[in-house]
């Protein structure tokens, strides 16, 4: 039998930390052997053993919690968002110097989400207009979501591959915010409201038609075989890997 996946759960009072703590409890082949919270000393992690660490905190500790998990030969799993380009590429260099751990950054672990997000990036050179609408709980404290975000990256990734130019706007005249964020020349709307989870739409456009993706979560438990999954694999794919599909074989 091969050895337990020994974890230490940061965040693990929340919403989503507190059901990655359940998830990984149930599961055979791991062992829940720290739960943190805020203000708690990360040297519990160390001091339990253990292997993994996945952060589910907030966007001003991840950074920190992550780099303290490599610096210490600990694989992560982390689902926070706040993950700039910035911040990736410093967490690139630590790496560097630490080329037997494994990290996965995951914006959504939802699979119905990173297919979504897949599919929209294929998609959207074939339409002149496209926009990404998330729509959230309203106790989420950043906007616009990190899976949109990573959603607009993907879509502007793919539109500039194939020469494809920006969504068509004659707006010249608006109050400030109307027209949402802009992420890589990708128009992103945040909606926050009671009853939701997590949810996203892309909206694509071309004469005459429209093609919607829509992806809902409608239970937080949607994003555990995501997490586990970046627990079971992170140890075999060491370096920093940007988005579930990066342990996924989408296309093939
Ligand atoms: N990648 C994904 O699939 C998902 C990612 N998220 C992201 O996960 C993060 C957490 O979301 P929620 O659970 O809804 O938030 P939450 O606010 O319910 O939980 C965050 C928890 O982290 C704790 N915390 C604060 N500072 C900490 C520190 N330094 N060390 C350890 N714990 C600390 C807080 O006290 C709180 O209990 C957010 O960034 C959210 O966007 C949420 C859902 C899915
Ligand atoms: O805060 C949330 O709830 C979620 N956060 C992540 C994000 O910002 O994309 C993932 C999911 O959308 C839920």
């Amino acid at each position: 039998m091969s050895a337990q996946i020994k974890v230490a759960v940061l965040g693990a009072a929340g919403r989503m930390g507190s059901e990655a703590v359940k998830a990984v409890t149930e599961a055979a082949d791991m062992e829940l052997v720290a739960s943190l919270g805020r203000g708690d000393d990360l040297q519990q992690i160390i001091d339990a053993g253990a292997t993994h660490v996945v952060d589910l905190s907030v966007p001003g500790s991840t950074e920190d919690n992550v780099r303290f998990a490599v610096e210490h030969g600990l694989h992560a799993v982390v689902g926070t968002t706040g993950w700039t380009e910035e911040r990736r590429a410093n967490l690139q260099l630590l790496l560097e110097q630490n080329p037997s751990v494994g990290v996965l950054i995951a914006p959504n672990f939802a699979l119905g989400s990173v297919l979504a997000s897949a599919f929209a990036a294929t998609a959207a050179k074939y339409f002149e207009s496209v926009e990404v609408i998330e729509l959230h709980h309203p106790n989420k404290v950043d906007a616009p979501s990190g899976t949109a975000v990573r959603t607009a990256e993907l879509i502007a990734q793919s539109r500039k591959e194939a020469g494809v130019g920006a969504s068509p706007d004659a707006t010249e005249t608006q109050l400030e915010g109307a027209r949402g964020a802009v992420v890589d020349g990708i128009h992103v709307h945040s909606v926050r409201l009671r009853g939701l989870v997590a949810h996203q739409e892309v909206l694509l456009g071309g004469p005459g038609e429209q093609l919607t993706l829509r992806h809902d979560s409608y239970d937080r438990a949607s994003f555990m075989p995501g997490v586990l999954l970046g627990l079971r694999t992170a140890e075999s794919m060491p370096g920093l890997t940007y988005g579930l599909d990066g342990y996924l074989e989408l296309g093939q």
